[in-house]
């Protein structure tokens, strides 16, 4: 059953308190962005009476005045009292706004009809004055919303103000006065409004008494100004790099994307730094939307930081992102492009900055030829890498035969002694994309890329004589006995650096096991039974390859110490080489470590007292 009073529509009511809440804690990041808020409306009126009256006047300025009021003067369009009433005191109601079609008008900023109230996060009372610059007769209005949602509106004689435009003046909210303090205002205004069209100037105290303009706006977009020549463009631009960034760039790109308006520079970091760290200052129809803005160009582009302005571009509601649209989409691409063809032409020639480029942003370099085969080729040519055999490109590898290498820091660090004192060459892939870039290379034609085996190394160790290998024959069956519960088993070969023990090899894609099947096929009957039967048993992971070349080794081969210190002793060297290959020690090999350790000390100690005894 319906009442007629519910047959009438009823107009919904707002909690001004409620919105001003929503917008401080979810929509912004915080009470800041009041002043680019106040800015921007400033803006779209000059914008909307220039519209009227090219030659109009186009400044705002800020400055204190008694209570610590914020006071914000432009010479805009202004307001005549219904538009006031209209327009101010109506959340969600815009002048900006396209009636047909529902969206923000491309000229102005502003679309939303909610920026003003930004100004409740710092302020109780906001007070706009204005004088119409569209209506003539229009009398000054005087606008005063509080933040409990009521307002009033009351008329003065136009000799009030002579010219058109508005004031707004914002009295500050207890205990957050200091948002509206003259320095935090100029430096607010010159962090949002620096590229802005206009001449923005804010009052701010001297040192010495007394207050001066400080105008925060360039004159011009830096990268679009005019200059006498090149090399002063450049300069120009790395001083404002350093002004608006805080770091001197290692080159300057230049960005242009007509499709969506946008111009701009990508500045090269003159310091790495890691992956994933690419936030621009960016700029929509010359306002700021944020400094560290993320989206603009792809992953692998982190070595660059942009600077850039758009029109074509949209910004989330709160004005402090771009939306992810297929305008962005196609920007990010173009841009992504323009970034990497300069990077490419820089590369391609041998020049001081390429080498400075290559030095500083390898691993920028390595990421985008992870996605760009063109980037791929050229990395081949200029990329260092830590080879067995000294700093060296992929290229210059290659030229001597197949690029052979390691998977992990650890691999190589294994390895590499080895490999350097026999003359394999062998190439570290072990640090961040390398790994993959050299898998990328594997399937481009013309490359011969494939990673270290076990077997690389074992052929380059040297066998022992047949009669060497009989007189072990004993000691490495026990010393293999002796590491079986770590997964390894040991063989005795001969090779340099002799005062290396021990190297642990990784067996992978079981190789032993196919070892031993080939030896079985080539071996008589009796042997191939035997052999046959050790190829059944589950194959150890890892191979303890013992020096025959080392003092030491040789003399725990040699025999002598009672079976717990033989195996102490060969433990030991598996523990030494696990270390020396740079792996942290596991649980199991720390304590296989103080257990080995223990034997051979008592050991040590024992043989210490018979000699004593004996004496
Ligand atoms: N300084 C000013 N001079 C003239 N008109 C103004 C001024 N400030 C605000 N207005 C008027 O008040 C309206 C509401 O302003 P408000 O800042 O709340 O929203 P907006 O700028 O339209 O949109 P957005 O929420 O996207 O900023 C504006 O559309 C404009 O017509």
């Amino acid at each position: 059953m319906t009442h007629p009073a519910d047959d009438a529509a009823q107009a919904f009511q707002v909690d001004l308190r409620g919105v001003v809440d929503l917008l401080a804690r979810h929509l912004y990041s915080g009470p800041r962005v009041y002043v680019r808020e106040l800015l921007q409306n400033a803006v779209d009126a000059v914008t909307a009476r220039r519209a009227l009256d090219p030659a109009a006047p186009g400044t705002v300025r800020l400055r204190a005045v008694e209570g610590g009021v914020l006071e914000v003067t432009d010479t805009g369009v202004g307001l005549t009292a219904d538009e006031a009433r209209e327009l101010l005191a109506t959340v969600g109601r815009s002048s900006k706004r396209d009636l047909e079609l529902g969206v923000g008008r491309a000229e102005f900023l502003g679309q939303f009809g909610i920026g003003l109230l930004s100004a409740f996060m710092v302020s109780d009372r906001i007070e706009l004055v204005s004088r119409s610059a569209a209506d003539p007769d229009a009398p000054v209005v005087r606008w005063v919303g509080h933040s409990d949602g009521t307002y009033d509106l009351t008329t003065a004689d136009r000799a009030a103000q002579d010219e058109p435009g508005s004031t707004v003046r914002l009295h500050p909210r207890r205990d957050l006065e200091h948002w509206l303090a003259p320095e935090t205002v100029a430096a607010l205004a010159a962090e949002f409004g620096s590229l802005l069209p206009l001449d923005v100037q804010v009052e701010v105290p001297l040192d010495g008494g007394g207050v001066a303009w400080r105008r925060v706006t360039e004159p011009d977009l830096p990268w679009r100004a005019t200059y006498p020549d090149a090399a002063a463009r450049d300069q120009a631009l790395v001083a404002y790099c350093e002004r608006a960034l805080g770091f001197t760039p290692l080159a300057c790109i230049d960005l242009d994307v007509p499709l969506t308006g946008l111009t701009g520079v990508a500045f090269v970091l003159p310091a790495a730094v890691p992956p994933g760290n690419g936030r621009h200052r960016v700029h929509l129809k010359r306002m700021l939307v944020g400094q560290r803005v993320d989206g603009l160009l792809p992953d692998w582009a982190f070595y660059v930081r942009c600077v850039v302005d758009a029109d074509g571009l949209r910004p989330t509601a709160s004005r402090e992102a771009l939306y992810d649209d297929e305008a962005l989409l196609v920007t990010r691409d173009a841009l992504a492009a323009q970034v990497r063809d300069w990077t490419v032409r820089t590369l391609r020639t041998p020049s001081r900055l390429s080498r400075d480029l290559v030095a500083t942003h390898h691993l920028a370099v390595r990421s985008l030829a992870l996605v760009d085969d063109e980037m791929l080729d050229l990395a081949a040519q200029v990329l260092p890498f830590e080879t067995s055999d000294g700093t060296r490109t992929l290229a210059e590898v290659a030229a001597e035969g197949a690029v052979v290498h390691t998977t992990s820091l650890e691999e190589y660090r294994r390895v590499a002694p080895i490999a350097r004192a026999q003359g394999l060459l062998v190439v570290n892939a072990g640090y961040v994309y390398d790994a993959d870039l050299l898998a990328r290379l594997t399937g481009r034609s013309g490359w011969d890329v494939r990673p270290l085996r076990a077997r690389d190394v074992a052929q380059v160790l040297d066998e022992l004589a047949p009669e060497r290998e009989l007189e072990l024959l004993d000691a490495v069956t026990a010393a293999s006995a002796a590491v079986r519960d770590l997964d390894a088993e040991v063989v005795v070969r001969r090779f340099a650096p002799q005062d290396l023990p021990a190297v642990l090899l990784d067996d992978r894609d079981d190789e032993h096991r196919r070892d031993v099947a080939r030896a079985v096929d080539a071996a008589d009957d009796l042997w191939g039974g035997v052999l046959a039967g050790f190829s059944t048993q589950p194959a150890p992971a890892r191979r303890l390859v013992l020096n025959d070349a080392n003092a030491t080794v040789r003399r725990l081969l040699a025999g002598g110490p009672r079976p717990e210190v033989f195996a102490a002793g060969v433990r030991s060297l598996y523990v030494t080489a696990v270390l020396l290959a740079g792996e942290p020690l596991r649980t199991r090999d720390a304590t296989t470590m103080t257990d080995a350790m223990t034997v051979l000390l008592d050991a040590g100690l024992r043989a210490g007292d018979d000699e004593e005894e004996t004496r």
